[in-house]
């Protein structure tokens, strides 16, 4: 199995304070990951990292083989599929759900009176339809809400059938039937063999979708652990992450934590 990522020795700085600290990882072709850690731990800063939109002060990232700084990263983006807040705040509110996902085939995020392709069109019909979307095609990208326009996010990061797919704290906001709902069609798609590499962050281990593979954890910028869900996700592990004792469980394939009464 080749390397869809790998970060050997990663450090960024900021203000004389390392965000992520001396940061060495690997994701192999076909593997789910999930990246856990409580807030400013670092998760989205390696996110902009492997979507090569952050290149770090020290180490070395190479994303689908090729390495940051020694590539164009214009060619490299179409290959990365991503959805996550900071890209939804860039799409246009007033655009419908069909063009907002129709606009990533051309690599923009409006559209400026391109003909689509038939093609085009057919694909992002087929991917809104598996998120549960097609009764939304012409409802303005603006008026949804936070788990319809999640869900359009991940049809959009689809388009370009990417070879690696991100996905940042996909479940947050959602009510916990808009959770369960994408949780399980994240786990459909994680299941599929012709799907992208995935790298899923999240704060919670209720979210992790079945079929996700491996775990990162990260603290203050550090990786804790890093392998397959099965032995890393360990109560732990988990307490050392987030700071206090947890126990962690599986039922089925899902997982749930919950913290130690105060004695
Ligand atoms: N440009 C910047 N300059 C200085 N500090 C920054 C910059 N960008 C991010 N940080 C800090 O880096 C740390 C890591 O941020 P990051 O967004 O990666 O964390 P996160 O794990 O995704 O957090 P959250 O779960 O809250 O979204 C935070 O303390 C944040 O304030």
């Amino acid at each position: 199995m080749s390397d869809v990522l790998e970060l050997v020795d990663v450090s960024v700085v900021r203000e004389g304070r390392a965000l992520v600290d001396d940061v060495s990882w690997s994701v192999k072709e076909g593997e789910r990951w999930v990246i856990l850690g409580p807030n400013g731990a670092g998760k989205t800063t390696l996110l902009n990292i492997a979507s090569s939109y952050l290149f770090p002060s020290t180490g070395t990232a190479t994303i689908l083989g090729d390495r940051l700084g020694a590539v164009d990263v214009f060619e490299l983006r179409p290959r990365i599929g991503i959805a996550g807040v900071a890209l939804a705040e860039k799409l246009p509110r007033t655009q419908t759900v069909l063009e907002t996902v129709l606009t990533a085939a051309y690599g923009m995020t409006a559209s400026w009176h391109e003909s689509y392709e038939s093609v085009d069109e057919e694909r992002a019909l087929a991917f809104l339809d598996r998120l549960g979307m097609s009764d939304y095609l012409d409802r303005r990208f603006g008026t949804l809400s936070e788990g319809e326009r999640k869900r359009t996010m991940i049809a959009r990061a689809m388009m370009t059938d990417p070879e690696l797919l991100l996905l940042d704290e996909p479940a947050a906001g959602l009510d916990l039937g808009g959770r369960e709902d994408l949780v399980r069609r994240l786990g459909r798609l994680a299941r599929d063999p012709y799907a992208p590499s995935m790298v899923m962050v999240t704060h919670h281990v209720e979210e992790i979708p079945p079929g996700f593979t491996h775990v990162l954890m990260i603290r203050q910028g550090r990786v804790l652990a890093a392998g397959p869900v099965e032995t890393e996700l360990t109560p732990r592990n988990l307490s050392v992450c987030f700071g206090l004792p947890l126990v962690v469980e599986r039922r089925g394939d899902r997982w749930t934590a919950q913290g130690l009464p105060l004695s």
